[in-house]
């Protein structure tokens, strides 16, 4: 038979040198300034030409001291924010190598909804959208028909502990934990191929806390590549395949987990 040959886009490569084919999320040289316009318009530099990358199964944790661009350069593989320079390379479950940084808007949006999952420590709802529809909905946009992404949504939801009387509630009146546990529900409807966490679980009692963390390893269980921002030390050691310490928007150090959590000489600012 003819191995299916994945169509490369003009200016794409197929390969990204030194790189096994199979990895996920390959970020090169990544850039980010903000320019705060109401004060002088000032330049904050955020990323300063980051590099990792991230493969299936493997759990990368970023970890820095406040302010070191860990938000950042997850919101920049999600898209929420533009690039300054460099690539975000993203290989699809299809084969296809994808620069997230350089996709138009439309194409960036179908792809989270198709292959990316975040979970921030914030749920922000759309008013007016029962917590059912906002889970469901993320269903949908992996591909799912809508009577099964219902039915994905409801089994999303017990696992995370939301009670079926809170399903039909407005998910802006729900409690911060309620919230967050909403989110994670959505983001992980089905396994995504990358999931992005930025301190999913900082607003959750201890039970929950350990369903969700058991919910994270299993997703890494079955392949999906996770880029993490966690603030205790405990969730990074028992899920974090490899952690990258960012300062100042460079990457200052990266191994595993026991090797550079303990490290005195690396700004870390995690409860120890
Ligand atoms: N929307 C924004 N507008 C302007 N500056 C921003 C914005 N978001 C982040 N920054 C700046 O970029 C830098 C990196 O911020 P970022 O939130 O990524 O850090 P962090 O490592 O996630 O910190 P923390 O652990 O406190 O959440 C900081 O100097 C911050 O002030």
């Amino acid at each position: 038979m003819t191995p299916v040959q994945t169509p490369v886009r003009p200016g794409t490569p197929a390969h990204i040198p030194g790189v096994p084919d199979d990895t996920v999320l390959s970020v090169r040289g990544l850039r980010k300034d903000f320019t705060l316009h109401t004060i002088d318009g000032r330049t904050v530099d955020a990323l300063h030409g980051v590099d990792l990358d991230v493969r299936p199964g493997e759990h990368v944790a970023l970890a820095g001291t406040s302010g070191a661009g860990k938000s950042t350069l997850l919101r920049c593989v999600y898209r929420t924010y533009l690039t300054g320079s460099g690539h975000i390379w993203f290989r699809t479950a299809g084969g296809e190598l994808l620069d997230v940084a350089a996709l138009p808007d439309a194409e960036a949006s179908d792809l989270r909804g198709q292959e990316i999952g975040y979970v921030s420590q914030f749920l922000r709802p759309q008013p007016r959208r029962s917590v059912l529809s906002i889970v469901s909905s993320a269903g949908v946009a992996r591909g799912m028909a809508r009577a099964e992404a219902r039915d994905a949504a409801a089994a999303a939801l017990r696992q995370v502990a939301i009670s079926e009387r809170l399903w039909d509630m407005h998910a802006t009146v729900l409690s911060g934990g309620q919230k967050q546990r909403v989110n994670i529900a959505a983001g992980t409807i089905a396994p995504p191929r990358l999931l992005l966490l930025d301190e999913p679980v900082s607003a959750l009692d201890p039970a929950n806390r350990a369903a969700v963390l058991d919910l994270i390893a299993r997703l890494e269980e079955t392949g999906t590549a996770v880029l993490s921002v966690f603030h205790d030390l405990d969730a990074i050691e028992r899920l974090a395949t490899r952690v990258v310490v960012l300062g100042g928007g460079r990457v200052l150090a990266t191994g595993a987990p026991g090797n550079i959590l303990h490290d005195p000489n690396l700004p870390l600012e995690v409860a120890r």
